[in-house]
């Protein structure tokens, strides 16, 4: 293993995710919820996945690291470093968990323990990673406050979850998963609770430590402003399917899926409202519709769209990272993010 690790070039991805597949198993319905999905990380690279609530984002990366359960079927590869996680048995897969790859959720305040404060929280993690004494560990944690911005450290590392606001839990889950010192920070819609202010506040400082400390940073969120701001690059997810994948500067001025266009037209608005959301609603997946899974909701959608899911391919005139899974892609990156092409 050592050997094929060092055999890397370095620019290889730091993890490649290639063909996953999940099926769910529940009481009613058998599905499949995510299909055929690829997308790789570099070192220190911030990619976002974006898309609708139900679209497959959080699933892709708690398969990465073994979290789905025994009801989910997982097939395809996650290789890190060029090591396939999903073949890790519990033992090897929990030494990847905080270490490796650490993920932060929507709502600090319920992933942090009420009934203990901050500082033994902090200092669990750090014991349960380096198996560092309480002197050791109580220093690393205020260490670890400072790094995140939370003003008296000191004083705070005292303080139980409830005692603190919503933006400085998520500072405090920062921290923690910051202990393990991590290769790759999965971010799933951590500003989602806050408000605006807070939530800039919050990816700001994401930004400034994956740029201080070479960390990766995999970026889940709804909203495409969030991603388009805070990443290198764009995987735009629907009905577990990519439906575009691009340079964040390209996919803004070259969308070439209906889908991308319709998220970008739904980023909120300085007042805060969305200003055009997609019209219909994202499908069950158990009763995916026949050919391209977004040619119900789609204005530009033709006949031949109902045949089959197109594939990834590059549109014309795009750079060969960019991708989308659109038929009328060559026309949808050629009419400018503002040009309206003519439905149908
Ligand atoms: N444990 C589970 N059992 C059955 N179905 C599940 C399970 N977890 C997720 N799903 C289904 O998989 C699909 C994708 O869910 P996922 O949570 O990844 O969506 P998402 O894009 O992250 O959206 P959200 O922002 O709402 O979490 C959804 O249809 C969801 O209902």
């Amino acid at each position: 293993m050592e050997d094929r690790v060092a055999a890397r070039p370095p620019d290889a991805p730091l993890i490649e995710i290639r063909n996953l597949a999940i099926h769910f198993r529940t009481r009613q319905h058998q599905f499949r919820a995510l299909s055929g999905v690829n997308l790789t990380v570099g070192r220190g690279e911030a990619v976002g996945l974006v898309g609708e609530s139900g679209s497959g984002k959080s699933i892709t990366w708690l398969a990465a690291l073994g979290l789905l359960g025994p009801r989910a079927r997982v097939s395809g590869e996650v290789l890190l470093d060029g090591r396939d996680l999903l073949g890790l048995d519990e033992t090897a897969i929990t030494g990847v968990r905080g270490r490796e790859i650490a993920m932060i959720f929507q709502d600090a305040s319920s992933s942090l323990n009420p009934l203990r404060t901050i500082g033994s929280q902090i200092r669990e993690s750090l014991r349960h990673h380096w198996g560092m004494d309480r002197n050791t560990a109580h220093a690393e944690a205020k260490r670890l406050l400072d790094r995140v911005q939370i003003p008296f450290a000191a004083q705070r590392l005292k303080d139980y979850p409830h005692q603190l606001s919503g933006g400085m839990n998520q500072r405090v889950m920062i921290a923690i998963a910051l202990a393990g010192r991590p290769r790759l920070l999965v971010a799933d819609e951590p500003t989602t609770a806050l408000d605006a202010t807070v939530q800039a506040q919050i990816l700001d400082l994401l930004d400034e430590l994956r740029r201080d400390t070479g960390m990766a940073l995999a970026l889940i969120s709804h909203d495409f402003g969030v991603v388009a701001e805070n990443c290198d690059r764009v995987v735009v997810l629907y009905a577990g399917r990519v439906m575009e994948n691009a340079q964040n500067s390209e996919i803004f001025i070259r969308p070439a899926h209906p889908y991308t266009r319709g998220l970008l037209a739904a980023i909120p608005d300085s007042a805060g409202e969305r200003t055009r959301p997609i019209r219909g609603s994202v499908p069950e997946p158990w009763s995916p519709p026949p050919g391209c899974v977004f040619e119900p909701r789609c204005d530009f959608a033709r006949p031949e769209c109902r045949a089959a899911q197109p594939p990834l391919a590059s549109p014309a005139g795009a750079t060969a990272m960019h991708r989308s899974a659109c038929l009328r892609r060559d026309e949808m990156a050629t009419a400018t993010a503002r040009q309206e092409m003519v439905a149908s």
